[in-house]
């Protein structure tokens, strides 16, 4: 397989980074330095591709089946990667709790399971408001290591695009250890309780986790005795997606497939529009619409059927299965009253759509003691009420698309360990909004792999 490499950052099929910037984009950096700003992009546009366009299309493919009510998505990572987080540990952490929450979603459901990350190009963030104050002093918002650093000093906080190149480099050095692991044996099936030895086995998600374990190793024992051979359970397919926010880097790792002649944004496997980049002739729209890599559109509470047939007559105007995810973020509150008319209109207009929820971003709000935090009962409230709506419509519940890391910090509310407020001063430690920690994504988990297997009865 080969890529053109093309100059002046023209591709064929692709909006031209000045029409799109025509458009007039929101949520852009201001970058203070043009020239600094194009030497980057010409750098970039020159690089390998860091995915390939196949992988791109199988993906495709495996959504396809969960369009039609045959496999479900687990999308997890970072609400917002960071250039210090790219160490073998967070990376294997991240990891490791995907693979736990798959297995448990894998065997407690019967359903296939297509594992994305939200990693290796998730470090560009939409802000709702431009700038932040603390003590008086307003200074630009923090928009991502993509664009500028966290501290909030004046000079952190200038756009650089040099960060842009860090994203390539961070990104690459990212996917070369997940493939490493997806497909070096740490994500062998037979590693189930492995992944489980460094967690409290004695809480009880840590117990129950376990027993599913046990349970696994025997089925695996009783196919080796069966002369099954396994090698099905050594590798996993797993893939990478971020926000499509940043259009310069994305635009700049835009790349045409030789095999077939058509433009695949190389930055990762699928990309998305956010909530507030979704605007119908807006430009994150036209330039996700000539790409041929799997997309994905998140879905507020405000949309409208009329925008939603709308928006799949342009992205999916082929009405090709697995090219299209719509990913919810109503809100718990909302959820059930704002998703049945949109399924319906979908369900009429006949075009295949992967729905999948996103029971984070909808349920944010700021404690009295200045955190911005989630509850894990509205999270898993929002779920439920996706659920519902798909039951109440007859529609595939396709996914779950979280803001979730390895690690034990303490960013939402509630779940087993029943956080409160007071803990968050502990371990907070994400660069936007809160995450769920292990524990709580795998007490999600379970919780979902009930609703999945009754949604498959
Ligand atoms: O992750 C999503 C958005 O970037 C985030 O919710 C925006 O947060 P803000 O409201 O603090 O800007
Ligand atoms: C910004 C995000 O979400 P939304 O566009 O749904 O607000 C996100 O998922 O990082």
């Amino acid at each position: 397989m080969q890529f053109a490499t093309l100059t002046a950052g023209e591709v064929p099929g692709v909006p031209s980074l000045d029409e799109l910037r025509g458009l007039k984009p929101l949520q852009q950096p201001e970058w203070p330095d043009g020239a600094a700003l194009d030497q980057v992009m010409r750098e970039l546009r020159t690089l390998p591709p860091l995915v390939f366009a196949g992988e791109c299309d199988d993906l495709t493919t495996k959504i396809g089946a969960v369009a039609r009510g045959e496999a479900f998505i687990l999308q997890g990572g970072d609400c917002a990667e960071t250039f210090a987080g790219v160490t073998a540990e967070n990376i294997r952490a991240k990891l490791r709790v995907l693979l736990q929450m798959s297995v448990v979603l894998q065997y407690a459901a019967s359903v296939p399971v297509v594992k994305i990350g939200r990693i290796a190009g998730q470090y560009a963030k939409p802000r709702s408001s431009g700038e932040e104050t603390r003590d008086g002093v307003t200074l630009p918002s923090y928009r991502g290591d993509a664009v500028n650093g966290f501290d909030f000093t004046p000079e952190s906080r200038i756009p650089d695009p040099q960060r842009l190149r860090g994203v390539y480099n961070a990104a690459a050095a990212t996917l070369n250890l997940t493939r490493a692991f997806t497909t070096g044996g740490y994500a062998d099936l037979h590693q189930v309780h492995a992944w489980n030895t460094d967690f409290v086995k004695s809480s009880p998600v840590g117990r129950r986790y376990e027993q599913l374990a046990s349970e696994i190793e025997r089925a695996l024992a009783f196919m080796r005795a069966c002369g099954a051979t396994a090698d099905e359970f050594r590798t996993v397919d797993f893939y990478a997606s971020h926000e499509a926010l940043i259009l310069e880097y994305e635009h700049a790792l835009t790349r045409i497939d030789s095999r077939t002649e058509q433009p695949y944004d190389v930055s990762g496997h699928l990309l998305w529009v956010g909530e507030r980049t979704r605007q119908l002739d807006g430009a994150h729209v036209e330039f996700l619409a000539s790409l041929s890599n799997p997309l994905g559109v998140k879905i507020g509470p405000t949309t409208t059927p009329e925008y939603i047939r709308a928006l799949i007559d342009k992205l999916n105007p082929k009405g090709i299965e697995g090219r299209l995810t719509f990913i919810t973020r109503m809100g718990a509150g909302k959820i059930r009253s704002a998703l049945p008319p949109l399924l319906e209109a979908v369900r009429d207009h006949g075009s295949p759509i992967a729905w999948v929820s996103d029971p984070m971003h909808g349920n944010t709000f700021e404690t009295p003691n200045g955190y911005k935090t989630r509850n894990f009962d509205d999270v898993m409230d929002e779920v439920q009420g996706f659920f519902d709506a798909h039951e109440q419509v007859g529609t595939w519940p396709g996914g779950v698309h979280m803001e979730l890391t390895g690690d034990d910090v303490t960013e939402c509310l509630g779940g087993g360990e029943e956080l409160v407020a007071e803990d968050l001063v502990n371990r907070y430690e994400t660069a936007c909004d809160p995450r769920l920690n292990r524990h709580q994504s795998l007490e999600l988990a379970f919780l979902v792999a009930e609703r999945l297997r009754g949604a498959k009865a």
